[in-house]
C-alpha cells in the first residue's frame, strides 16, 4: 500500500464512524463483550495496558477479565463504519461517571447479568434513570441479556418483561439473549446495531 492510500485509510472520517457506549453493572460481562467483538479489531486502548506500560513490575499481565476500574475503548470494523466501543466499568463508585460519556453516542448497548436476580429491579433503575438524560434522546438501545449458558438464567423476554422496556417511547430499542463467554448472540446483537444506527 502506498503511503498517501495508507494515511488516507488512517484519517479519522466523522461520516463512517460511530460512538457506541457499552454500560451495565459491575459483573455484567461488559468487557467479556468487547473481547469478543476481537474479529476485526483495530485498537484496543485501555487504562490497565497504559498503566501496565508504565508499571510492568508492579501489574500481573494475566489474561483473565478484571472488573474495569476506567473505561476501555475498541474500534471494530463492521458493516462499512468504523464503531468506537466504549466499555465503562460497572461498579457503584464509577457509575456516577457515566454521564461523562453519554455526548454524541449513536447506540446504547447495555448489558444484564440474568443470573442477577437480586440486582435486576437496580439494573433496570439505572438504565431508566440514564434514559431520562437529554443527550441519550432517541439514542438506539440495545440490551444484550447476558450469561444464557447458566442454568438458572432468565430468558430475554422474562428480563424484558420484569424491566418493562414495553414503556420505551420514541426510541427504537431491542433485547437479545447472549452467552458472552463464547460469544453466542453476540454478532445478532452488532447486526442489530449496525442496522440502527442514529445516523
Ligand atoms: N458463565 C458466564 N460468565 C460470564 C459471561 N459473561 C461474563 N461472564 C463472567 O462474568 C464476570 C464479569 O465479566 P466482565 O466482563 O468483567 O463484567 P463487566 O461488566 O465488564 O464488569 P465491570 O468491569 O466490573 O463493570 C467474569 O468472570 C466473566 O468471565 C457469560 O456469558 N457466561
Ligand atoms: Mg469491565
Amino acid at each position: 500500500m502506498g503511503l498517501l492510500s495508507l494515511l488516507r485509510k488512517l484519517r479519522p472520517n466523522p461520516e463512517k464512524e460511530a460512538r457506541i457506549l457499552l454500560l451495565g453493572l459491575d459483573n455484567a460481562g461488559k468487557t467479556t463483550i468487547l473481547k469478543q467483538l476481537a474479529s476485526e479489531d483495530i485498537t484496543t486502548v485501555s487504562i490497565m495496558e497504559q498503566m501496565r506500560s508504565c508499571f510492568p513490575n508492579r501489574l500481573s499481565n494475566h489474561s483473565q477479565v478484571t472488573p474495569t476500574a476506567g473505561f476501555n475503548i475498541k474500534s471494530v470494523a463492521a458493516d462499512g463504519f468504523k464503531l468506537n466501543v466504549w466499555d465503562i466499568g460497572g461498579q457503584w463508585k464509577i457509575r456516577p461517571y457515566w454521564k461523562n460519556y453519554f455526548a454524541n453516542t449513536d447506540v446504547l448497548i447495555y448489558v444484564i447479568d440474568c443470573t442477577d436476580r437480586a440486582r435486576l429491579s437496580e439494573t433496570g433503575s439505572e438504565l431508566f434513570e440514564m434514559l431520562m438524560d437529554n443527550r441519550l434522546k432517541r439514542v438506539p438501545l440495545l440490551v444484550f441479556a447476558n450469561k444464557q449458558d447458566l442454568p438458572n438464567a432468565m430468558s430475554a423476554s422474562e428480563v424484558a418483561e420484569a424491566l418493562g422496556l414495553v414503556r420505551l417511547e420514541e426510541r427504537s430499542w431491542e433485547i437479545k439473549a447472549c452467552t458472552a463467554v463464547d460469544g453466542t448472540g453476540i454478532k445478532e446483537g452488532m447486526d442489530w446495531v449496525c442496522k440502527n444506527m442514529k445516523k
